[in-house]
């Protein structure tokens, strides 16, 4: 059965940050993933997901600046020592938290040399934690101009040459659906790659129904490649979270 994880940056903001836990419970999600906790206690962001039984999923590597700075500097030409610092810092979050995975966040750059960078630090930071699961997340270029991992075939390519057992794919098929014009046949591809998947309508970035996903159709192709990993729901609900949980519902 597939595992449903509240993405709790975007899910339940109606209410403060450690309240989101237990609306995520009484929702019927059995994990969280909050993407910048770093302005939180890890104390009592455990104990929180603790009290309601919730699985701690994942967390980024900090941008210094959640409203409008850059997002992460693994790929910045020059800024290694600046990644190495905010890697650190975000492996005792995870490590604290007790989380599954961690995103690091590439950063805005191109080129051959952010590529290089990209690869060195991620190598680096794979060996620095070899028993926690690394994910590295394509994501468009509209909602994110010249973010540097900005599409799938070059994620599979730096995952290929880093080569570690724990670096893989975070697939969001919000992020998938914009960038190939096809999550499913997105998924086809670089599902094999996938530790970790986002879920999200398209075009409006809401509820994960109606829209120009088929995500019956998604969640039939995740249970017939036997993807077991999570499935995170990050989105802007329509109106309330809680009237638009209708596609939790639907047994998948
Ligand atoms: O899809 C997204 O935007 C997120 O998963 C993310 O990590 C960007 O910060
Ligand atoms: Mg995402």
């Amino acid at each position: 059965m597939t595992r449903f994880a509240a993405n709790l940056t975007m899910l339940f903001t109606e209410l403060p940050m450690l309240e989101r836990f237990a609306a995520a419970r009484r929702a019927g999600f059995t994990g969280v993933e909050v993407l910048f906790p770093y302005d939180l206690a890890t104390r009592e962001l455990s104990r929180a997901a603790r009290a309601e039984g919730l699985a701690f999923v994942l967390l980024n590597t900090p941008p210094p600046n959640w409203a409008g700075g850059p997002r992460g500097f693994a790929a910045i030409p020059g800024g290694e020592d600046r990644f190495r610092r905010d890697f650190t810092r975000a492996l005792r979050f995870a490590q604290e938290l007790g989380a599954m995975h961690l995103h690091i966040m590439a950063g805005r750059a191109e080129g051959d040399a952010a590529r290089r960078i990209f690869v060195d630090n991620l190598s680096w930071a794979a060996a620095q934690a070899p028993q926690l699961s690394l994910l590295i997340e394509p994501l468009n270029p509209v909602d994110m101009p010249g973010y540097f991992l900005n599409d799938f075939e070059l994620a599979a390519g730096i995952l290929d040459e880093v080569g570690a057992p724990n670096l893989g794919l975070q697939f969001d098929a919000y992020h998938a659906q914009h960038i190939t014009g096809d999550a499913l046949a997105c998924w086809d591809r670089h599902g094999a790659r996938a530790r970790h998947i986002q879920i999200a309508g398209f075009p409006g970035r809401n509820e994960p129904q109606g829209g120009d996903i088929d995500y019956p159709a998604f969640f039939r192709r995740l249970k017939a490649s036997g993807y077991d990993g999570w499935v995170s729901a990050e989105y802007n609900p329509a109106t309330t979270t809680e009237t638009g949980l209708e596609w939790l519902n639907t047994p998948a």
